[in-house]
């Protein structure tokens, strides 16, 4: 591998952040905000070096060009660019530079595993040292909240106006704190018309997360709990390629027959689509499930990781409704430690396995073998 060559034009040179510049949260907010807007991001580093790196899904200066582009570990990986060791971590940063600079039409594809079939034929691109790891991998961190690809064009010209920040700013963002119980009503549903809806609010998110609870809390023992994460296709659309429409049904009425005996049960609905990759990168996901790749391995080619999920949030719901003991409806045995670790006693694991179907069984037969699921 060869070492990158930086040049730094006037605007790239050295400098600090602005001292009325806002703070690291806001900074992170303000940048997720530009990725989704398609506006670059410009990270100063500890040396006062800067960085400008603009998202290549979204980007609207359609003029930029740029040497090199940084995107996953697991897409240099099938661009045969990335070693073995670099590629055990899928969503690794990783520098490339090709012949000729990137346009925004050719760096696209190079992003985008879905769109392989379509352009089987790109490079050659070699794989370039990388000085600045930190800076990478907050970026393509933030990517990941953005929901957009993880793949920037490194120091473009003509990138347009950046949004300034230092790749620490990511951390500031786990701030559980900040989210509050903004409303509630009840709300009759075909379970139960013994139902509350409990709205949430963080400043710090822009999801809005809600819990369902069922029955009354009073003195009622511990509640039955279902964390169940956004799921357009399977909870709206009635997709059969996953189980979590008939889960949400299913522990809907297992919380209404708990009411019927005199206790109680709170159902999460967090807003974290696709395991915390969104629902445009999760439909990129079930594109490559259709090439043949698993669950797993989908969100890894796109340089995910499989699991992205703010469980701490769920936490603090929890906690906002004055419940620290569970009895979690779950699969999972990774979501139980993670509620324990986020601070929730889990009382009892509830199983909550539905019957598959033709579209599913490979789904869930992944879930039991690559990611530990207790599913028979
Ligand atoms: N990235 C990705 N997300 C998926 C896929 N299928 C379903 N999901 C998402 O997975 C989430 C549902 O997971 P859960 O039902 O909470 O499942 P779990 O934690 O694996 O285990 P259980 O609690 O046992 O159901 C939702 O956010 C879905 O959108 C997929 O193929 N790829
Ligand atoms: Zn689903």
């Amino acid at each position: 591998m060869g070492k990158a060559k930086r040049s730094y034009t006037a605007d790239h040179g050295v400098r600090s952040l602005n001292p009325s510049s806002p703070s690291p949260a806001r900074r992170a907010a303000l940048a997720v905000d530009a990725l989704r807007h398609g506006w670059p991001l410009r990270f100063l580093n500890e040396g006062g070096e800067a960085i400008t790196l603009l998202p290549v899904e979204t980007a609207i200066a359609t003029d930029a060009t740029s040497g090199n582009m940084l995107i996953s570990a697991a897409r240099a990986a099938t661009l045969k660019l990335a070693n073995q060791i670099e590629a055990a971590v899928p969503h690794a940063p990783v520098l490339i530079r090709g012949g000729d600079p990137f346009s925004l039409s050719e760096a696209l594809p190079i992003a985008d595993p879905a769109l392989d079939l379509r352009h089987p034929f790109k490079g050659p691109f070699r794989a370039e040292a990388l000085d600045w790891a930190d800076t990478a991998q907050a970026a393509l961190e933030l990517a990941r909240i953005a929901g957009i690809l993880p793949a920037f064009l490194v120091d473009p010209d003509q990138g347009g106006e950046a949004q300034e920040l230092l790749a620490g700013d990511v951390e500031a963002r786990a701030d559980t704190g900040l989210l509050k119980i903004a409303s509630r009503a009840r709300l009759p549903v075909h379970a139960t018309e013994e139902a509350e809806l409990v709205a949430f609010r963080s400043t710090e998110d822009m999801r809005e997360h809600v819990a369902l609870v069922i029955g009354r809390n009073e003195g009622s023992g511990t509640p039955l709990v279902r964390l169940h994460s956004e799921c357009l296709t399977g909870d709206v659309l009635g997709s059969l390629k996953c189980d979590c429409g008939p889960q949400l049904d299913a522990a809907l009425h297992a919380m209404a027959e708990e009411a019927k005996k005199g206790g109680w049960g709170v159902l999460l609905y967090m807003r974290q689509e696709g395991r915390g990759i969104g629902l445009i990168n999760k439909m990129r996901a079930y594109s490559l499930q259709d090439q043949g790749f698993d669950t797993v391995e989908a969100n890894q080619r796109l340089g995910l990781p499989d699991e992205a999920r703010d469980f701490p949030v769920a936490a603090r719901m929890l906690g906002l409704l004055g419940v620290d003991t569970i009895r979690l409806m779950t699969n999972n045995p990774a979501k139980v430690d993670a509620l324990e670790n986020a601070g929730v006693s889990v009382a009892e694991r509830v199983q909550h396995q539905l019957p598959d179907n033709p579209f599913n069984a490979r789904y869930l037969a992944t879930k039991r073998d690559k990611s530990g699921h207790l599913l028979k």
